[in-house]
């Protein structure tokens, strides 16, 4: 598998990000306007020690294992790590096994120890929005009686109630909502929480649904993984780095910090009212009134500023931070690659290549780069931003997702992977999103519609067939988290043998 953002493909544009070092003296210029005391990183730290060094990593899949060995590979001093798993059993095996996580990489193992480990229990969405009702944004909130006996009959055998400073969110998009849920209880408003999910809108969703007052929301980072990993069959402590990729990263400027924004989307599209005519998707445009947007100050915190130096001390990482609007145009650019690779790939049924030297293909692929490429370029959020007519370009997105298909060519994307294993996929956080800010920005986006729902219907009907044991995908040699579909018509045979 190969990292799909290597350097040879490597944007020139995306390239602007920052450098730490660069980044380390522009959130101290930041931080000279915050605060006249904080005149650079080591009074930051005098100012405001980070008292706890602890991260926790939760989504203990091939993302969270990488991670979290990673950050036991720092010298000197690594961080302490507490990794965090959701179902007893895996923590059982953990505890049965040697403690220890395990990367592959050109055929090496190294090994990594020292982990404490945690059961959270995933709850579910109701569970949710009661916490909701109860949740005061402390660690340890003054329940009454009755809700406090709830939290603490609630907590099992391996599992802990002490705060999280620094967390790290591994899950998958689709599973952002239990997996909170599970640790909601422990987070605070000074804690930071650092999203490592595929698509858009997942911080959006989180917001509505887990943290919706934004006085006690945790603060926030971003990082978009390009790294290539895949797990090793039979064997859930192991993973292989397959391809040598980086990780970007940024700090999201807290509500609590934010200047209001001179421009609103006003134009809602409603599917239903198609006799009205769709108006130029020109109301993302800032009224030519309106004042400049006041400059956005990065409040950083200590917690903040712990975490992100602390992954850029990890050297296999190859993390590197980057602004708030730099780093939101790399995530746009990943969304539009995975709007096309992802579902097309699930389509046919086959690897990231596939989609190449074909033309009926590429006209394909050029109807759905026409709706996201108008889409991204009417996003108020960018419109700031010099030069992003030419950057999301539609012809300058397909050089983009064709260098990558390429180069990725004899992977199995990620959706491609979830859907043969009958799994939910992220596709409502991939063509979903392109689909949602377009009904808000009168964009009518029908192809990627259209495709979603394909893709919806194409997992329900692997999930199906999963169901009765028809075999249907035959892996290739290693690919141990591919083979779920395999897994389960062989746990199928057995039981019907017994
Ligand atoms: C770019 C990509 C499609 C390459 O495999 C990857 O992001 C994935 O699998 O989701």
């Amino acid at each position: 598998m190969k990292s799909w953002w290597g350097p040879e493909g490597g944007d020139p544009q995306a390239k602007q990000g920052i450098h730490a070092a660069q980044d380390e003296n522009q959130s101290s210029n930041d931080e000279k306007e915050n605060s006249k005391s904080s005149r650079n990183p080591a009074e930051f730290y005098r100012v405001k020690p980070v008292l706890d060094r602890r991260i926790h990593v939760l989504g203990m899949g091939n993302v969270g294992k990488f991670i979290a060995h990673s950050l036991r590979s720092i010298v000197p001093n690594p961080p302490p790590v507490t990794i965090i798993f959701h179902e007893p059993q895996m923590l059982s095996d953990w505890e049965a096994s040697r403690q220890r996580l395990n990367l592959v990489t050109d055929g090496d193992t190294e090994f990594r120890e020292g982990f404490e480990a945690e059961l959270a229990r995933l709850r579910s969405r109701s569970n949710l929005k009661e916490g909701q009702q109860t949740n005061t944004g402390n660690a340890f909130p003054e329940a009454s009686g009755e809700q406090a006996q709830v939290q603490e009959s609630e907590v099992q055998e391996g599992e802990s109630s002490e705060p999280i400073n620094s967390l790290i969110l591994c899950t998958k998009a689709t599973q952002i909502y239990q997996a909170l849920s599970s640790v909601k209880h422990r987070l605070h408003p000074e804690s930071v929480i650092l999203f490592l999910q595929n698509g858009m809108g997942v911080v959006e969703a989180v917001n509505k649904e887990v943290f919706p007052d934004p006085a006690t929301r945790p603060h926030y980072m971003v990082g978009i993984n390009s790294h290539g990993m895949h797990g090793v069959l039979n064997d859930p402590f192991t993973t292989v780095h397959a391809g040598f990729g980086t990780i970007s990263l940024g700090i999201l400027p807290h509500e609590r910090d934010r200047e209001p924004a001179p421009y609103a989307s006003q134009l809602k599209f409603k599917a239903q009212r198609e006799a009205a005519p769709v108006k130029p998707a020109h109301a993302a445009n800032p009224d030519p009134m309106a004042a400049e947007p006041a400059p956005v100050t990065f409040h950083w915190t200590p917690n903040h500023r712990y975490l992100l130096r602390t992954l850029l001390r990890a050297p296999v990482l190859g993390a590197t931070a980057y602004s708030p609007p730099d780093l939101l145009q790399m995530q746009l650019e990943k969304l539009a690659v995975n709007c096309i690779i992802n579902p097309l790939t699930v389509m046919l049924d086959a690897r990231n290549g596939s989609i190449l030297y074909n033309y009926n293909i590429t006209r394909v692929m050029r109807l759905l780069l026409s709706e996201i490429s108008l889409v991204i370029r009417s996003l108020p959020e960018l419109q700031y931003i010099p030069n992003v007519q030419q950057r999301f370009d539609p012809g300058r997105l397909e050089t983009m997702v064709v260098g990558i298909a390429n180069r990725t060519q004899d992977n199995i994307s990620s959706m491609l992977a979830d859907v043969r294993a009958g799994k939910q996929t992220e596709v409502d956080f991939i063509n979903g999103w392109v689909v949602k800010r377009g009904e808000e920005l009168g964009v009518r986006c029908l192809m990627n519609y259209m495709l979603a729902c394909l893709v919806k219907g194409k997992r329900m009907m692997v999930e199906l067939e999963l169901e009765e044991g028809i075999p249907f995908v035959q892996p290739r040699a290693n690919e141990g988290s591919l083979v779920v579909g395999e897994d389960v018509k062989r746990v199928n045979l057995d039981e019907r043998k017994e």
